[in-house]
């Protein structure tokens, strides 16, 4: 395993959605360093993306005092569908490989079923809902910023179907101390290897990251604070035929006692194009066949558990 810094990209030009203007030439230089980071590496850390850390703050916070209730209490707050509380050695996210070791949290928008446990985190929901906004904002930037980048002529087309009704999704994940007395299975890690399924993610981390290189080497991200990490899903990868690729990634157990001991947060949103979408190679190839996009996203689903 080496150490890797990911690149840092200032997307402050592309936060003015509405006067965003691509030919502008620091927006149209972002677009560029975006795609061009995204092809080299995999990933890329965004500075100046407008999302505030107090709003993830208290999205992990509210969620630690939920993780922090014993199981019969978290179990009212199942998973019902992708939203809701998954525990330890639920989901595997490297499926056929034992359940991930963590705690984690899902919202989706608009789903009436979620229920939320106000009684020992008053404020979830709301931190929830906010962090959702601000990442969905964020995340059509960033699909015009693709399109641009790619040399599209209509910087709308990748972020056009993302306006309808989607599985996109937000998640807390607190992955609890590792002591004496934790009990591991055979190959049990924080979480298993894996890429993403959809268009993109936005990822609030603070290291322990890994990520799969072209020439197989396992690289190890660091946080870089006040950042945010993007990396392409499964989908964006066959939309742009291969252009973006999802890059594979995993949290294992820290060789490190003191990182073992300590709980590490994350924040996820997943971004998928609109359930109905039907995700085809963008330059009219057939290098994958055509796929709606709730076929794709419920067949990986339903491989997690
Ligand atoms: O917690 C992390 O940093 C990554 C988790 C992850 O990759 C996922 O849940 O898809
Ligand atoms: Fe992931």
């Amino acid at each position: 395993m080496e150490g890797s810094a990911a690149n840092v990209v200032d997307i402050s030009p592309l936060l003015q959605i509405q006067t965003m203007d691509f030919k502008e030439p620091a927006s149209a230089a972002v677009c560029r360093d975006l795609v061009r980071e995204i092809t080299q590496s995999g990933f890329v850390a965004l500075s100046n993306h407008g999302i505030p850390i107090e709003s993830t703050d208290k999205l992990i916070s509210n969620s630690s005092s939920f993780f922090a209730q014993d199981d019969a209490f978290k179990q009212k707050y199942a998973r019902k569908g992708i939203d809701g509380w998954s525990g330890p050695g639920i989901e595997s996210l490297n499926p056929g490989t034992p359940g991930d070791y963590k705690d984690a949290y899902n919202y989706s928008r608009g789903h009436a079923t979620q229920c939320w446990p106000e009684e020992v985190a008053p404020g979830m929901k709301e931190a929830f809902e906010d962090v959702f906004e601000r990442c969905d904002a964020l995340s059509k930037s960033i699909l015009k910023a693709f399109a641009v980048g790619l040399g599209m002529e209509d910087a709308e087309f990748f972020a056009k179907a993302h306006y309808s009704q989607s599985s996109t999704n937000l998640r807390c994940v607190v992955y609890p101390p590792i002591g004496e007395g934790t009990q591991l299975k055979d190959g049990q890690m924080r979480c298993g290897q894996h890429s993403d399924f959809g268009s993109l993610t936005l990822l609030f981390q603070d290291g322990g990251l890994e990520v799969l290189s072209e020439t197989g080497q396992w690289l190890s991200l660091p946080g870089i604070p006040g950042t945010v990490l993007l990396i392409v899903g499964d989908l964006m990868q066959r939309w742009t035929a291969d252009r973006l690729k999802a890059i594979v990634h995993k949290v294992d157990i820290p060789r490190e006692e003191e990182a073992r001991k300590a709980a590490r947060k994350s924040v996820i949103f997943f971004v998928q194009p609109d359930n109905e979408w039907v995700v085809r190679c963008f330059n009219g190839s057939d290098k994958y066949p055509p796929i709606k996009t709730i076929d794709y996203f419920q067949s990986k689903v339903d491989a997690l558990y």
